[in-house]
């Protein structure tokens, strides 16, 4: 992969993820103007020169500009980069309607479905943009390792083979693999599944249960996000990838992972609010369970693991409970 030209990047969203993100393109020569809508955040940014809320310890380069001005970080943007979470993700693809100039493309690294209508990412950003280049970046990749430069990989899937390669190519390093994909659907739903299981394993592991548990758990997780993906139209070497089983195992195993540190707190007893207070960011997979129950009831699929997480968060029913339903279930094929 040839590198790219010099970019001037919008990157919509200063939390952990979208802070090392932008470190990482400012490592390959890129300007960042990091945009925040709390003008306090941008401003704690620009007065500390690091992210001391969301990502302590990394300075941030002198080509990244913070701002709380969504029409200063477009100006003269080439690219734009949209990694909010996903409650968020619509008002703010919809405030770049009369902002971006047209047939400039956007990419995102959000990870989970819209949180009202359970669509794909894709589809809201077309539905508030129109047709225009799309791209999403996932994969196993924890921010501060990014940000610490540990060596990490990840895909870049578009419906648009020379715009995964452009998005691919900015972030691109020599510690920071950016592989590409044209299958947007599986990427988008492995991003999403994979945050119900992780909240899975941690309840699993909370509990005291052991390696074979664990592994049970992410094999069975990923016979259910296949099942998912492709009803969807995912295609199966996806499921197999970096944004597939790459990302699974790592978040189902590290507690580095929000939702997995949410797994781990719900079996120790707190309530889903309390737990939330403590981690004090984003644990995706708490709004993707209920998504994904209406996915998954809506297209008659069966997701038992995911079924029973959402139980514990939306239904109250006890992590034992939950596991006691999912060993009670009738002996079964593997496959088919
Ligand atoms: N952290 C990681 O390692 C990775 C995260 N991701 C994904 O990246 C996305 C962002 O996660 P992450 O950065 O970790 O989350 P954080 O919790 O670290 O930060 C979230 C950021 O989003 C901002 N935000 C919240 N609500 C809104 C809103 N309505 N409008 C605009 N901005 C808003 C927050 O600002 P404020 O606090 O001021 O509200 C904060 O700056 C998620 O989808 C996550 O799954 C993907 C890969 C790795
Ligand atoms: O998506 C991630 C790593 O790839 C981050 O996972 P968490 O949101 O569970 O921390």
């Amino acid at each position: 992969m040839s590198e790219s030209p010099k970019a001037r990047v919008a990157l919509l969203g200063p939390g952990s993820w979208g802070t090392a993100l932008a470190i990482q393109l400012c490592r390959n020569g890129h300007q960042v103007r990091l945009w925040g809508h709390e003008a306090a955040q941008i401003e704690a940014l620009k007065r500390d020169g690091e992210n001391r809320q969301f990502l302590p310890g990394f300075r941030l380069p002198p080509t990244l500009i913070p701002t709380d001005s969504l029409d200063e970080a477009l100006a003269d943007a080439t690219d734009c980069l949209v990694v909010v979470p996903s409650h968020a993700f619509r008002s703010v693809v919809s405030a770049l309607h009369e902002r971006l100039p047209s047939g400039m493309g956007i990419a995102w690294a959000t990870k989970g479905l819209d949180s009202t209508s359970g669509q794909l990412l894709h589809t809201i950003a077309q539905e508030c943009l129109g047709d225009r280049p799309l791209a999403v970046a996932s994969g196993p990749s924890f921010a501060l390792e990014v940000a610490s430069g540990l060596p990490t990989a990840i895909t870049v899937a578009s419906a648009t083979g020379s715009f995964a390669e452009r998005i691919a190519r900015l972030l691109h390093g020599d510690r920071f693999r950016a592989y590409t994909s044209s299958d947007m659907v599986g990427v988008e739903v492995c991003g999403a599944a994979k945050n119900v299981l992780a909240i899975a394993t941690g309840i699993a592991d909370g509990l005291g249960f052991g390696a074979n548990t664990r592994a049970a758990i992410i094999t069975r997780g990923l016979a259910e996000l296949i099942r998912v993906g492709m009803a969807l139209g995912g295609r199966t070497e996806t499921f197999m990838g970096l944004a597939g089983i790459g990302d699974l195992v790592l978040t189902c195993t590290d507690n580095q992972s929000r939702n997995r540190r949410m797994g781990l707190a719900l079996a120790s007893g707190k309530g889903v609010r309390e737990a939330m207070g403590e981690i004090g960011q984003e644990v995706e997979g708490v709004v993707t369970a209920l998504a994904v129950h209406r996915l998954s009831t809506r297209l008659d699929i069966e997701m038992p693991i995911s079924e029973q997480v959402y139980r514990v968060l939306y239904e109250g029913i006890s992590p034992e409970q939950a596991t006691k339903a999912l060993l009670e279930r009738d002996p079964k094929p593997e496959f088919g």
